[in-house]
């Protein structure tokens, strides 16, 4: 097992984390210039991983290797056990697998794997915050790029009837499954794009990328009855731009939530779309 601490301006960070898929950080310091976080590795894994980040870093212009570490394989485990505390979103609680939790909240109990969605993120918060008052008991969901399963598990619990969680990354669609049987709830997690789905769900829920939107956002507004919940913009400018999608494709905005996340000069956006009474 290998530890490597990277470097990157704090602007950047996010960016990089989406970039990456929430392969899982532990941030050592972060402040409003510089974010130091390490990434725990296999050693079989270890040369895709520093390419894989390479890669990101080129295109964002920066983000330097600071430090490459062999650690115990015995701590592994206790590592991640100390940096994944149950995390509240009220009604609902995040969990580790191995955490017991006894409040009042629901809990969501999430193994630690690859994909994205181990409710750290503030585009994951923000939508798990709309779940409950735009899911209805029995409201048929669609969720795009599901990654961990988060969301879905989250609509289910809520008393959502028939959900779907769809991703195109094969390590996504099973741990769709893992967490899906760890909560013991019924999410169909299959491994498809939201472009081969013709059917519509009442909700939609798509915490995704701007580029994404823009290129397909017509596609997404096909999928729902009810409710679009959106996630995962980045700042004023792709604020505007989802407003701008949403404006030509007569979508009326319901609900606009903000989050700031420490150290992050803009915010992330959430919206809750529907179709205008125009239509
Ligand atoms: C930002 S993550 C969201 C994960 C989780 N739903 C959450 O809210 O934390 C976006 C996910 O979308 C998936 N994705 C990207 N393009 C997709 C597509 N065309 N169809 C389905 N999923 C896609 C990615 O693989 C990734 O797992």
């Amino acid at each position: 097992m290998k530890k490597l601490i990277y470097s990157l301006p704090t602007s950047l960070f996010e960016i990089f984390a989406v970039e990456f898929n929430g392969y899982g950080f532990e941030i050592l310091n972060r402040d409003t210039e510089e974010t130091v976080f390490a990434i725990y590795v296999d050693d079989k894994e270890l040369k895709s991983v520093k390419e894989a980040v390479q890669e990101i870093f080129e295109d964002l212009g920066n983000g330097t290797l600071i430090l490459e570490e062999d650690i115990k394989e015995e701590n592994w485990e206790e590592k991640w056990k100390e940096h994944f505390k149950p995390i509240k979103i009220p009604p609902f609680v995040i969990i580790p697998e191995w955490e017991i939790y006894e409040g009042d909240l629901i809990p969501i109990k999430l193994k630690i794997g690859k994909a994205f969605g181990t409710g750290l993120h503030p585009s994951t918060q923000i939508v798990l915050s709309l779940i409950p008052e735009y899911i209805e008991k029995e409201d048929s969901v669609l969720d795009i790029g599901t990654g961990s399963g988060i969301l879905s598990i989250a609509s289910k619990k809520i008393g959502a009837g028939l959900v779907k969680g769809i991703d195109i990354q094969p390590e996504a669609v099973e741990e769709c499954k893992t967490n899906s049987w760890e909560n013991e709830v019924e999410v169909l997690c299959e491994r498809k794009s939201f472009e081969d789905i013709n059917e519509r769900y009442d909700i939609v829920l798509a915490n995704l990328q701007i580029d994404i939107f823009r290129e397909a956002f017509k596609k997404i507004s096909k999928l729902f009855r009810k409710y679009l919940i959106v996630s995962g913009i980045y700042g004023e400018k792709e604020r505007s731009q989802i407003l701008k999608l949403s404006k030509d494709l007569n979508l009326e905005v319901l609900k606009e939530v903000s989050k700031k996340d420490e150290g992050l000069e803009e915010k992330w956006y959430g919206f809750v779309l529907r179709h205008s009474k125009k239509d």
